[in-house]
């Protein structure tokens, strides 16, 4: 994207540290804060065109849950070579869909693309072949995860597929602590200084709890998935395909 904005959100010192929420500040910077925080974000957009060309059933709908700009959506959209599917976009930050139908309507494609702004607690899947959740899932209280999982197993058709990207946490204390201090050196590298880095780190403490592998992979056996397997790990970030 040519002329993205620069995220400065935790650069000066914060002398009330409120927690991590995806308002209009953020929305505005979001493209160079995904892009500077998550490594392999591009990788796994561009590795979710490849498997929604494998993956899209026709007359069918795929669900983009925690959309914010729109970006998974996008790459679904610009894949799908299947007839009669709905794209269904969602986040419940209405900073970010508002940017998020800008970004639509700025380029073309076939298949639709329905915005909806609730909770993907609340977002009824019906007659699906793919569902995303691209680094979504860790926002929600954890206690709330099975059940969103449950209920895409239900929603989806036989041999459709979810794509799970989230940030994880190690099973061994020294080998997390490891993995968190190579992201943040990747962070120090895309720019952000030492004080971004602690100051967003606690910011995101309350809201963003993440999870081991090992627990992804039981919750999405419990859901219903036949199959589920890490295809990209990058320090604590990962991505998991899991298949109906
Ligand atoms: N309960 C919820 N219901 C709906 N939306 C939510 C909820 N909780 C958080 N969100 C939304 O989930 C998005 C998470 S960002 C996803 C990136 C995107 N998938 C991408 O491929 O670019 C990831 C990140 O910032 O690390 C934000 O837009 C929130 O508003
Ligand atoms: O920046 C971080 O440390 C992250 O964990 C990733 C992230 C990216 C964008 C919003 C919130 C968290």
């Amino acid at each position: 994207m040519t002329n993205r904005l620069t995220d400065t959100i935790y650069s000066s010192p914060i002398e009330q540290m409120s927690d991590f929420n995806f308002d209009q500040r953020v929305a505005e910077v979001f493209p160079d804060m995904i892009q500077r925080s998550v490594p392999g974000y591009q990788t796994i957009l561009h590795t979710l065109g490849l498997l929604t060309e494998r993956y899209a059933q026709a007359e069918t709908n795929l669900y983009d849950l925690g959309c914010s700009l729109g970006a998974a959506s996008l790459m679904m959209r610009r894949h799908n070579t299947q007839s009669h599917c709905k794209i269904i976009a969602v986040d419940n930050s209405e900073a970010m869909l508002e940017r998020c139908q800008h970004h639509i309507d700025s380029y073309r494609g076939d298949t639709p693309i329905e915005l909806h702004c609730q909770n993907i607690q609340d977002t009824e899947i019906t007659n699906a072949s793919i569902v995303v959740l691209n680094f979504t899932l860790q926002f929600v209280p954890p206690e709330q995860r099975q059940a969103i999982l449950n209920k895409i197993a239900a929603g989806l058709k036989p041999g459709g597929l979810l794509l799970l990207s989230e940030k994880v946490r190690d099973n061994s204390a020294s080998m997390n602590e490891l993995l968190i201090d190579l992201h943040h050196e990747f962070k120090r590298t895309n720019g952000y200084s030492e004080l971004e880095i602690s100051q967003k780190r606690t910011a995101l403490e309350n809201v963003m709890k993440t999870d081991t592998i090992d627990l992804h992979h039981q919750r999405l056996s419990e859901a219903g998935f036949s199959e589920s397997g890490v295809w990209y790990q990058s320090y604590n970030f990962c991505s998991i395909i899991a298949i109906k």
